[in-house]
Formats: C-alpha cells, sequence, structure tokens
C-alpha cells in the first residue's frame, strides 16, 4: 500500500485541511499519514481562529512519519507562516520523494487567512520549485504572479506558462467558472491540457481545493500517470460537490466519500 503524507492546517469543522486529505486518502486506499502545522477553529461565538504548532512538533511529526513508516507522496496545504515554510522546505530537500503536491492555499473559504503576508515569497523561492505540481486557484495565481489574472481561456493559460517560470515541474490552475464549466489548465513545459468538468449550482464547495490536491497526491503515489491523476481527481471532487453537506450555517463541506456511492 502505498503511503502518503499531508503537511498542513487541522480544519477542526471536518471539511478541508487535514481532516479532508484523510477522509480523501482513506477513499482512494492509500495509507494517510499527517504533519499538522496549525489548527482553524473558526467559531463566531467565541471568536477563536487559528492556532500556530511550533517547529519542533512540525519537525517530530515529519520525522515519526516518514522515518519510522517512510512515504510515497507528499501533500503540502496550510503552512501560514515564513518560518513554517523555511522548516518544511527544507525538511523536503532532505527526502527524496519522487511526488511532490503543493497546494499554494492562502484564504479560507469563510475568508479566513491561511498564509501570512510575508511568507508569499519564500513559498514561491523554496518550496514551489520543489514540486511536481503546484495546485494555485486564481486568486492564489494572482497573488504569486502579482498581478490580476483575467477569467478567460487564453488569460488563465498564459498565467499557466508564468506560473511554470516559478519553477514547479507543472502547473494546474484551477480557473473557477468559466462559461458555466469548472476549468482547469495543466501545464508541464511541453502541453497545455484543459480540464472540464459542469459548474454546479452550490456554495458549499468548502474543502473542494483541498480534497482534489490530496486525490491527486494519493493516484501519484500509485504511480498513475499525471493527467489521467488528474481526471481521476476532477471526477472525485466533482461527486464531493454534488452531493455537498450543508450542517450548520454557511458555507458547507464536501462530501469526501461521495464517489464511492455513485
Ligand atoms: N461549483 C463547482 N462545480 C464543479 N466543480 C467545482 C465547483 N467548485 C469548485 N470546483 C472544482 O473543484 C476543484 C477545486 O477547486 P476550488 O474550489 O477552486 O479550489 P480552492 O478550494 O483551492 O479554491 C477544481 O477542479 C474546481 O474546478
Ligand atoms: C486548514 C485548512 N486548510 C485549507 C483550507 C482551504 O480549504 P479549501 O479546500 O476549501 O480551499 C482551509 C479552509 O478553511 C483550512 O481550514
Amino acid at each position: 500500500m502505498k503511503r502518503v503524507l499531508t503537511i498542513a492546517g487541522a480544519a477542526a469543522q471536518g471539511s478541508a485541511g487535514i481532516q479532508a486529505d484523510l477522509k480523501t486518502f482513506q477513499e482512494r486506499d492509500v495509507y494517510g499519514m499527517s504533519v499538522i502545522t496549525a489548527t482553524v477553529a473558526n467559531n463566531s461565538r467565541t471568536n477563536q481562529g487559528i492556532f500556530i504548532r511550533d517547529i519542533e512538533e512540525i519537525e517530530a511529526q515529519f520525522y515519526a512519519a516518514t522515518e519510522m513508516v517512510g512515504v510515497d507522496a507528499i501533500k503540502t496545504g496550510m503552512l501560514f507562516s515564513t518560518k513554517i515554510i523555511e522548516r518544511v522546505s527544507s525538511l523536503l530537500k532532505e527526502l527524496p520523494v519522487p511526488n511532490k503536491v503543493i497546494d499554494p492555499v492562502m484564504i479560507g473559504k469563510m475568508g479566513s487567512q491561511l498564509l501570512a503576508d510575508d511568507a508569499i515569497e519564500v513559498l514561491k523561492k523554496q518550496l514551489i520549485p520543489q514540486a511536481t505540481v503546484i495546485t494555485p486557484n486564481r486568486l492564489e495565481a494572482e497573488k504569486l504572479l502579482g498581478r490580476e489574472i483575467p477569467s478567460d481561456l487564453h488569460a488563465l493559460r498564459e498565467a499557466a506558462k508564468e506560473l511554470y517560470e516559478l519553477k514547479p515541474q507543472a502547473v494546474l490552475l484551477k480557473g473557477g467558472n468559466i462559461d458555466g464549466q469548472a476549468v482547469d489548465i495543466y501545464y508541464d513545459g511541453q502541453t497545455v491540457e484543459v480540464f472540464r468538468m459542469p459548474l454546479i449550482d452550490t456554495i458549499h464547495t468548502s474543502g473542494a481545493g483541498c480534497t482534489y490536491a490530496a486525490c491527486l497526491t494519493a493516484e501519484l503515489a500509485k504511480n498513475v500517470p499525471m493527467k489521467q491523476a488528474i481526471q481521476t481527481s476532477k471526477q472525485f471532487v466533482h461527486a464531493a460537490i454534488e452531493h455537498a453537506l450543508s450542517f450548520g450555517t454557511g458555507i458547507g463541506s464536501v462530501r469526501h466519500g461521495a464517489a464511492r456511492q455513485e
């Protein structure tokens, strides 16, 4: 069984972050492990929010997983600070893992800030160049490029190519709604490929980005070729959104296990 490690924030509400990743890994039949970098505990009653873990705790988790179990693929999500990104980048450099999916998480669906403003440079310079693939949404891509990206296919293709200059092996840019379709653009320095699924009319997409990248990480760990892995992940997250759950108020969670029932 392939072993997959997520380095990300824990999302107490269960939709995103570590929780989304581990649920998705289980669905994709890989062995999931975690390094928790922070805890997101949004609560409008108590006003509590984000707690950041210390470096020693992050290192201990990393070595427990990589030395005691071993790892075939890694995904990163919420890393929050410059200090954490620097340490995670150096830990990853030590480890000869063929598949590293870097999801440059910046803002939660409910507006939580998941990356410090001063951490973008180190994300660009130290972490992204180690990526097998990066998975920014349009807003994250705008922050990485320092410019606006119009919401059309041509502009997204150009942006994917510009993101490739940050030196990941490939870019999977989530373009959002283009003519009623949920469109993502892939670029690996050679070919551009567009992945499309019908757009579902819902606000309940909390965890969609994490689930998509986690599925991709699991498929790559199983040595599925990149484009096939993306296609599988696109279908997996589509089902998760189609059958999303809304337990409380606000933006509900994707149903990570929905593809199994289809
Ligand atoms: N309403 C929707 N209908 C269909 N697919 C969607 C919808 N919302 C997001 N997706 C897809 O889910 C994946 C994750 O996207 P997104 O929600 O943009 O990520 P993030 O959570 O990082 O913003 C992408 O492939 C995107 O196209
Ligand atoms: C820890 C953590 N990581 C990542 C995210 C981003 O989630 P999504 O997949 O909805 O973009 C969130 C959202 O709140 C989060 O709490």
